[in-house]
């Protein structure tokens, strides 16, 4: 919707007969849009090829579970054309479950014969349901190339999205996966109705554990100051359109997780995210509390109560790390 409202052939594939008819009969999509009436310039197809047929752009916007697949489909399909001069672009917010992998890296993976410097990813605070109402939005794209980059700002920016560049592609794809768990963390916090201090508590506290693994995974510092950083965080934390938060919050009312997934029919990113983030701990030698109590409540059956209790009680420290 935002591309379409700048560009003028827009064409999204989806797998659901009944959403592709919706968009393209009543410019309309209902499932997750009740009242937003659409540009004309989008379309929607049921087919992959259709979709990409001479794309000068590709926007992956598929959870992170589904990432490997959809880029497999798509392997077939890129013309050389494509492969040499198309920009590809990713907007999810997670790892894949099983390696712990960054998606640019699962992108780069499937599709060998694209220049993997070349990809970008798109990250920062913007929920869907207020870029399509057009609401103002900042978001950042990051790759290893500039020039890639600054193909991506040109393409996204318009008067209510605003589109800065970073070289930065670790610090903003970790910023964007790992602050879904703080996300879940903040709703959990609401739901056993501990307040905003222990709110704030846990999105600075949270910050400083993303920054913590970011680093030594390679990323720069300053980017978790950025959007794709405290940024996310802080509209993870705090939106009612934030799917983490909502899950959080009925865990922290006693819901069971299988039932919180069950009701959302949306992913919540931050559930396995919270494994990965786990293992990458773990593997980087990096302390993690609050994905620990997170990973401790949503795997292990600990009560949010005492998870929460558990780190108000750790052993006493400094805050800045260096002292
Ligand atoms: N919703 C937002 O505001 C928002 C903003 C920025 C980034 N993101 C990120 O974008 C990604 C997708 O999130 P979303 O909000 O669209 O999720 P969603 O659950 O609302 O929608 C996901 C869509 O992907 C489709 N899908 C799932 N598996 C698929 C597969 N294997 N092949 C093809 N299609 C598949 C689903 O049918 C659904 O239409 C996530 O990583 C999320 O963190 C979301
Ligand atoms: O609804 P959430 O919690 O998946 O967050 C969506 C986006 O990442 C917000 O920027």
């Amino acid at each position: 919707s935002l591309l379409a409202d700048s560009h003028s052939e827009v064409v999204v594939w989806s797998r659901n007969a009944a959403e592709v008819d919706d968009i393209n009969q009543s410019h309309m999509n209902r499932r997750f849009f009740k009242e937003v009436v659409l540009s004309p310039n989008l379309k929607a197809t049921l087919s992959m090829e259709e979709a990409i047929r001479e794309a000068e752009a590709i926007i992956l916007a598929a959870p992170s579970a589904a990432m490997r697949g959809v880029c497999a489909a798509l392997r077939p399909l890129l013309t050389p054309v494509q492969l040499a001069e198309s920009l590809i672009v990713h907007v999810a917010k997670g790892f894949e479950a099983e390696t712990m992998k960054r998606m640019t890296t699962v992108i780069a993976e499937e599709l060998p014969e694209y220049d993997a410097n070349k990809l970008v990813v798109l990250s920062g605070p913007s929920h869907a349901e207020e870029v399509i109402l057009q609401c103002p939005t900042t978001v950042v794209v990051a790759s290893g190339n500039v020039a890639a980059a600054e193909a991506a700002q040109d393409l996204f920016i318009n008067a209510y999205f605003r589109v800065y560049t970073n070289p930065d592609v670790i610090g903003v794809e970790v910023g964007g996966a790992l602050k879904n768990i703080i996300g879940l963390g903040a709703g959990l916090i609401e739901g056993l109705n501990f307040g905003d201090n222990a709110k704030a508590a846990l999105m600075t506290r949270g910050l400083a554990e993303i920054t913590r693994l970011g680093v030594k995974m390679g990323a720069n510092p300053l980017t978790f100051a950025g959007l794709a950083g405290i940024g996310d965080l802080v509209v993870t934390c705090t939106s009612k359109h934030s799917r983490n938060w909502r899950a959080g919050y009925m865990l922290g009312q006693g819901k069971a997780l299988s039932e919180v997934l069950d009701s959302m029919g949306m992913v919540v990113e931050g559930v396995k995210t919270t494994k990965s983030a786990h293992k990458l701990a773990e593997q980087y030698e990096v302390s993690m509390p609050i994905t620990e109590a997170l990973f401790q409540v949503l795997f292990a059956g600990k009560a949010p109560i005492e998870a929460v209790s558990d780190l108000m009680g750790r052993v006493k420290t400094h805050e800045i790390e260096e002292v």
